[in-house]
């Protein structure tokens, strides 16, 4: 794998049962690099992320990866019986993270740091999500992989979203979001349509 390149996907098949989802899908990744991933629902695009960071095994085909990513899946994996600051120690711990700072500061920036001693289940969908956004965030991996990062956000938040993923585009980390939105294909550096279970790029018109 080249230097620059955080995530190489090569010729990935997957089937559940006689399903075949992913068809030979190939996505290339590199360092500083935003990448969008679209498609109809059912198409396949969490099967790929989830491939992707290693939580499901392809069929066949090869993925390289670097070993230090963030993975936002599309379900929140939090306990409902925690606070907000519970689970950024516990994170805190996972990650071997000196300190917590650069976790406040997302927290701050997604507008939630009132709820710190609120439990999980206690929070609005919106704010679980943004929970689950900056567990995937906290630890400034070089590769984000994001699986719909802001349903449920208000607008001001996703707005800030997408000035969080230019911020970490342009300090060089690799940042790869499934969206179903046709207002976000303006932020992408790369859109890549999966369609009958590859992917299709195009550059994007920013
Ligand atoms: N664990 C599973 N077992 C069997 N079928 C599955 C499993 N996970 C996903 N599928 C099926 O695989 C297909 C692709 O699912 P996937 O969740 O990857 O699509 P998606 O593009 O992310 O969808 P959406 O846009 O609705 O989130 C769907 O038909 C889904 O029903």
């Amino acid at each position: 794998m080249a230097p620059e390149t955080r995530l190489r996907m090569r010729a990935v098949h997957k089937a559940y049962g006689s399903r075949a989802v992913l068809r030979g899908a190939d996505l290339t990744v590199s360092a500083g690099m935003l990448a969008g991933v679209v498609g109809e629902n059912g198409s396949g695009k969490s099967t790929l992320l989830r491939i992707a960071v290693g939580q499901l095994r392809p069929d066949r085909g090869t993925v390289q990866r670097v070993s230090a990513l963030g993975y936002c899946p599309q379900q929140a994996v939090v306990n409902d019986t925690l606070t907000v600051a519970q689970h950024l120690r516990l994170f805190q711990v996972a990650y071997r993270l000196p300190g917590l700072d650069h976790a406040w500061e997302l927290v701050d920036l997604l507008g939630f740091g009132a709820e710190r001693r609120t439990r999980v289940g206690e929070l609005s969908g919106g704010t679980r999500q943004k929970l689950n956004l900056v567990l995937a965030l906290m630890h400034d991996p070089p590769l984000l992989v994001l699986d719909e990062p802001y349903q449920g956000f208000d607008w001001d938040t996703h707005q800030r979203f997408w000035q969080l993923a230019g911020r970490l585009r342009s300090r060089g980390r690799s940042v790869v979001v499934v969206s179903h939105l046709l207002h976000d294909l303006q932020h992408f550096d790369t859109v890549h349509h999966l369609r009958d279970g590859r992917l299709h790029v195009e550059e994007a018109s920013r």
